[in-house]
């Protein structure tokens, strides 16, 4: 039998409706989600003014209400039907008309439409009109002509405004309430534009040509060993933990619903949309038939019910849905005909005295029925009160083995009063709880923690201890040892992290070649020398020409998913692959901190680099990768600059002329015309030159300027100031300065100044936050496991406030040692 027709897998360049009510977000939405897949954005309100030469104000106080009507709806189904593809398009109101919606029902037959759904006290909030009952009970019919839906989250955590919510909790480092908290815009845009991954299918692959040793690159069910942490809609609707209470407990979160209250969907929508906000973690979306503690339903309403709620998890493009195969087959069928980008985790459980053996040949039958269905991952579990023999689960594999290819992963796994044990080499998806949360509704309420399980790889050598470094000519200021080594404690992790000063390859290579070496932060003199000696680089830092991450290669084939499998594990390695996290780590400080009016216009906003090293060169790309495309470049040595600016003019030349080249190919919306001659980095040779006519001042500016020279010595520390002619923007803007010793640089102290008295629209983004964020991301590609966010940004400036006490200290002691001296003498 072949597997039902998927009826929601659309073409990957198919438009993109957005509809819903007034003030749910669909402009703001649409602007980002537009930015991101690099479509166009068609607004309905634009369309009409386009096709008509008046606004829809002007046409109904001109034509009447009848001809308008009328015309609206021409104009909505012209505009569906002539931007077919490549497009974003956002509704305006024409979509609560009954004919605009049967044109958006028959859209969505070869066209993801998302109903954009925000909290109705919310947009009651922000309307503020007489009418609102009346749209909100209109905005219903939404639901019934899309296919897709966004909850589109109020979250008052995010609504601190800058200036009170930079500090970090228990810390008392000289920024906190100078910097910004992350913008609701910005959490938005992350949840947004992930949800359209997996909307449009492209979320992972991207990730794997980028960067294949990045968390979000390898699915976990293609891991050597990953968690499924389980949360259950009973606990988390009353929660007594934090969010990131939960961070790093699991490589992805089984959201099982197994709890009623009223308003059920929307009380689903939101978790959905929380777990995707807090954790950025992959969904498993999971339907339990007999939830304990609920009342029990007839066959029909179980039906019913649990049919309409998995068809919300798909709605919702939850990453994975769970589905039970012994369901009815009707249900099974509906929902693999709906089920659009998300996988499917086909299920067999056996419970109790009936729980069938590994030897029995159901298993293998239950194992194809799934594969035929075309299942992503099949979850076989058995609970039952002993484990299974070693022999019978031998015999299991064996005639797993010789079932044709392509055969879906398989979760399979013995519950019993002992815990879960798997009779697969693969350990894949376990199912893991949070420590702190019992619940007595969970059948695995005895799971062990993702903590526990990591710890006990190491303990059964199936993964090694390793030693990890920051090496550089000077790294004894560094943070990373302490944030990293917070990280593996928390992880179950038994690794090592050290720095180490060197400046010659030859000591790098010494260090690398040992059979433990696990991966280095890399930071000056390295992250450009490296690069030749490279047998595989991101495509990120091919394109800046540093690195600052450095992994050995272990694998024992040529497949980089062979060494991407093999972090924390010991054993010779000659080759080395270089990753960038030094310009991912700058464009999540800066996505963070600009303003909703300082929101990159690629033709229009100007960013300020200074500095000429590996880590200015990150910043240029950050820049870059957020749409600008007037970067300035200073540097006191001019020359350095300059060599900087012609290496991206020339990589940008390249890849656009591949990019328009390709467009030709393929269809897709390439850079505009002209791009492939665009200077897009300049150098500004002097401070004492005006800043550039026909620019606008800088509403980014990145300070590289190093606190140690490459060799080694320690420089005078930063010492930039911007010429305050350039620090005229009239919307402010961002200051990233990279330098943290000391933390109250010029630079900064000169913003803090501009804020209180000239503009208060800057915000400084500090040294250690960065530095944070690249230890965030190091951690991650080194062990291939989510990292512990809030412990990592605590333990930095908890260090850092710990190393200046220590400096404070001994500069006394030094002083009153020379006091000493001179009373002697
Ligand atoms: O610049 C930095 C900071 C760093 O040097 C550190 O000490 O944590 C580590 C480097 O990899 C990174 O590029």
């Amino acid at each position: 039998m072949a597997p039902p027709k998927n009826e929601r897998a659309f073409e990957a360049n198919a438009s993109i409706v957005l509809v819903g009510c007034r003030g749910a977000g669909k402009r703001t939405l649409g602007f980002m989600g537009a930015l991101h897949l690099r479509r166009r954005l068609v607004t309905e309100d634009h369309y009409f003014e386009k096709a008509t030469g008046m606004s829809r104000g002007q046409y109904l106080a001109r034509h009447g209400r009848a001809l308008f009507a009328r015309q609206d709806i021409e104009v909505f189904k012209h505009m569906l039907d002539s931007n077919m593809t490549g497009c974003v398009i956002e509704c305006g109101m024409s979509s609560l008309n009954e004919e605009a919606q049967d044109a958006l029902r028959e859209y969505s037959k070869s066209h993801p439409v998302v109903y954009i759904h925000r909290e109705k006290e919310q947009i009651a909030h922000l309307l503020d009109a007489a009418d609102v009952q009346e749209l909100l009970r209109a905005d219903e019919k939404h639901r019934s002509c899309s296919n897709f839906e966004y909850y589109n989250l109020f979250d008052p955590s995010n609504h601190a405004t800058t200036g009170t919510s930079g500090s970090v909790s228990g810390t008392n480092t000289p920024l906190n309430g100078l910097q910004p908290g992350p913008s609701k815009l910005l959490s938005a845009r992350e949840d947004f534009t992930r949800f359209l991954d997996i909307v449009t299918a492209r979320g992972a692959t991207k990730a794997w040509l980028e960067s294949p040793f990045s968390v979000s690159s390898v699915p976990p069910e293609f891991r050597s060993y990953s968690y499924a942490l389980r949360l259950r809609l009973s606990y988390l609707m009353d929660m007594d933990l934090e969010w990131e209470d939960f961070e790093a407990r699991g490589d992805c979160v089984e959201l099982i619903i197994d709890h009623w209250p009223d308003d059920l969907y929307n009380v689903i929508a939101r978790q959905v949309a929380l777990i995707r906000r807090k954790l950025g973690v992959p969904i498993i979306y999971h339907v339990e038939e007999n939830p304990r503690g609920e009342r029990r339903r007839t066959v029909e309403e179980k039906y019913d019910m649990d049919t309409e709620i998995l068809e919300l998890g798909l709605r919702l493009g939850v990453d994975y849905l769970s589905l039970d195969l012994q369901r009815e087959e009707s249900l099974v069928t509906r929902v693999l005909r709906h089920r659009g980008r998300s996988k499917i985790i086909g299920n067999f459980w056996y419970m109790g005295i009936g729980a069938v053996s590994w030897q029995d040949e159901r298993q293998i039958e239950n194992y194809k029925r799934a594969q035929r269905l075309g299942c992503d991952i099949v979850r076989m579990a058995r609970f039952c009160s002993n484990d299974s023999p070693a022999e019978l689960l031998e015999d299991f594999k064996k005639r797993l083995a010789s079932i044709p290819d392509p055969k879906p992963p398989l979760v399979a796994y013995d519950f019993s009063v002992l815990g879960v044990r798997t009779p697969l080499q693969s350990r894949i998806l376990s199912p893991v709880k949070h420590p702190d949360t019992e619940n007595e509704r969970d059948h695995l309420a005895t799971i062990s923690t993702a903590y526990h399980s990591y710890e006990l790889l190491f303990r059964q050598f199936l993964l090694d201890p390793l030693q990890f470094y920051v090496l550089g000519s000077n790294v004894s200021y560094s943070l990373s040892p302490a944030m990293h080594t917070a990280a593996y404690d928390f992880v179950g992790m038994p690794h090592t992290f050290q720095g180490v000063t060197c400046s010659t390859l030859d000591r790098l290579n010494q260090i690398c070649l040992s059979d433990s070496f696990g991966g280095a932060s890399l930071t000056a003199p390295f992250k450009v020398a490296i690069m030749p000696h490279l047998k595989l680089k991101s495509h990120h830092a091919t394109a800046i020409g540093a690195v600052n991450v450095l992994l050995p290669l272990r694998g024992k084939t040529f497949a980089i998913l062979d060494h991407v499998n093999s972090r924390n594990k010991a054993g010779p390695a000659r080759e080395f692959f270089g990753d960038n996290t030094d310009w991912s780590s700058i464009l999540t400080c800066l996505r963070r901190a600009i303003s909703p009016r300082n929101f990159v216009q690629p033709s229009k906003t100007t960013g300020l680099v200074v500095g000429a090293g590996g880590m200015a060169r990150a910043a240029i790309y950050a820049l870059i990768q957020l749409g600008c495309r007037n970067i300035f470049l200073y540097n006191r040595t001019l020359s350095r600059a300059e060599e900087v600016a012609a290496h991206f003019n020339q990589w940008f030349h390249e890849t656009s002329s591949h990019n328009i080249n390709n467009k030709q190919a393929n269809g897709s919306p390439g850079p505009q015309k002209g791009a492939a001659n665009q200077e897009i980095v300049r150098v500004i040779p002097s401070l004492s030159d005006p800043w550039p006519r026909n620019f606008q001042p800088p509403t980014m500016v990145i300070s590289c300027v190093p606190a140690t020279s490459p060799d080694g010595d320690l420089c005078p520390p930063a010492d930039f100031v911007m010429p305050l002619e350039w620090l005229n923007s009239p919307t402010g803007g961002v200051v990233v300065e990279l330098a943290y010793e000391p933390l109250l640089t010029p630079l900064v102290v000169q913003i803090q100044a501009v804020r209180d008295h000239v503009s208060p629209s800057w915000v400084v983004v500090d040294g250690l936050e960065v530095v944070a964020e690249m230890a965030i991301e190091a951690f991650e590609l080194m062990t291939g496991r989510m990292a512990p966010k809030r412990l990592i940004k605590e333990v930095c400036r908890k260090t850092w406030e710990q190393q200046q006490e220590q400096r404070r200290q001994q500069q006394q002691q030094q002083q009153q040692v020379v006091q000493d001296g001179e009373m002697v003498y």
